[in-house]
């Protein structure tokens, strides 16, 4: 692990257990000698919108699968809404909505008739009210034109938003959606930000796993960053890219003399989008408008520069030399 990688950890806020939506202790999945998931303590809060982070293959949908109780963990636990799964699950499982890989929905039945089976099994929903239900849900997710086509005949992204519905039938405590923008165009992807907000502001916990860096940026408070079944860090998004290397954006019309004047004074720099990024990690800002103007760099403009996620994630996935 590199230092980055602790300084963000140690950002990481701890909530308590009985803060917290969902944990998971030392969960652990290993498919013959594939570890899938490396003993992974993650911890949802209550009423946060949590990121779920990893390149490819790093572990979130097996998490999230365990967290489901769809896969039995190979050891840990998991706790959801203060329960232990799997002993909990008829008590906790009705309050949880859920947006996983391969929702099983009948490929001849309509969107709307697959929604009514869904409605039918959902314990808090009594029949009358189950047709006007199924509608609202279609409605939201942007179904209602196509509802009564064969689910066989949908786009990716029309069966998602299916899944989708069937998560928000009823209102639950918790909602884990795993990659649910994956084949979305991009108002699509709008509606479901729109979605999470207002599962958010409804004060429902919202779990979403994701491998694009701009999605969790705009719709997270929290994040937790998978690489190789290991979680990496885990905590608010604030705090995490705050405690990140802050660097220095200066627009000079030399931007290369600027690099050289402050690598020769042993500033890390560098060229980017015509201006110069340097890292504030040793020298502060002054210092550096200081050296730049002694050694005869035009400064125009000076600005400090919060750490995108971007970089973060980088960091802290990137491999130890
Ligand atoms: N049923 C399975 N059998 C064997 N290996 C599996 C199985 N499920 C997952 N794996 C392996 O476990 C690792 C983690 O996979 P997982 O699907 O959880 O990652 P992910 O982060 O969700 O990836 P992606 O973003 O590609 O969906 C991968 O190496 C994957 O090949």
């Amino acid at each position: 692990m590199t230092k980055a990688v602790e300084a963000v950890g140690a950002a990481a806020t701890a909530p308590t257990a009985g803060e917290l939506a969902a944990r998971t202790v030392g969960l652990r999945k290993s498919y013959g000698r594939t570890v899938a998931v490396a003993g992974v303590d993650l911890a949802v809060p209550r009423g946060g919108v949590v990121g779920v982070l990893g390149p490819n293959g790093s572990g979130k949908t097996t998490t999230i699968r365990m967290l489901l109780g769809l896969t039995a963990p190979t050891s840990g636990t998991v706790e959801l809404l203060g329960h232990r799964l799997p002993e909990h699950s008829g008590r906790v499982l009705p309050q949880v909505g859920a947006l996983v890989e391969g929702p099983g929905f009948h490929p001849f039945l309509s969107g709307r008739e697959n929604l009514l089976r869904c409605a039918a099994m959902e314990p808090a929903l009594r029949g009358p009210e189950i047709r006007g239900v199924v509608e609202q849900a279609l409605d939201r997710v942007g179904l209602g034109a196509a509802a009564g086509r064969r689910y066989r005949g949908y786009s990716l992204g029309m069966k998602q938003r299916l899944g989708l519905a069937a998560a928000l039938l009823v209102p639950r405590e918790l909602v884990v959606l795993d990659e649910p923008t994956n084949g979305l165009d991009p108002a699509g992807t709008r509606e479901i930000r729109r979605i999470i907000a207002e599962l958010h502001a409804a004060g429902t916990t919202v779990l979403v796993s994701s491998h694009l860096l701009a999605e969790i940026e705009a719709t997270c408070t929290h994040v937790a960053v998978l690489h190789r079944g290991s979680l990496v860090a885990q905590g608010e998004l604030a705090a995490m890219l705050d405690a990140g290397a802050p660097h220095l954006v200066v627009s000079t019309s030399d931007a290369s003399g600027a690099v050289t004047t402050l690598s020769g004074k042993g500033v890390q720099a560098r060229e980017e989008a015509g201006a110069v990024r340097v890292d504030l990690s040793d020298v502060d800002s002054a210092e550096v408008v200081a050296i730049l103007v002694h050694g005869g760099i035009p400064v125009h403009e000076a600005r400090l520069a919060r750490t995108g996620l971007e970089d973060l994630f980088a960091r802290l996935t990137e491999e130890e030399l």
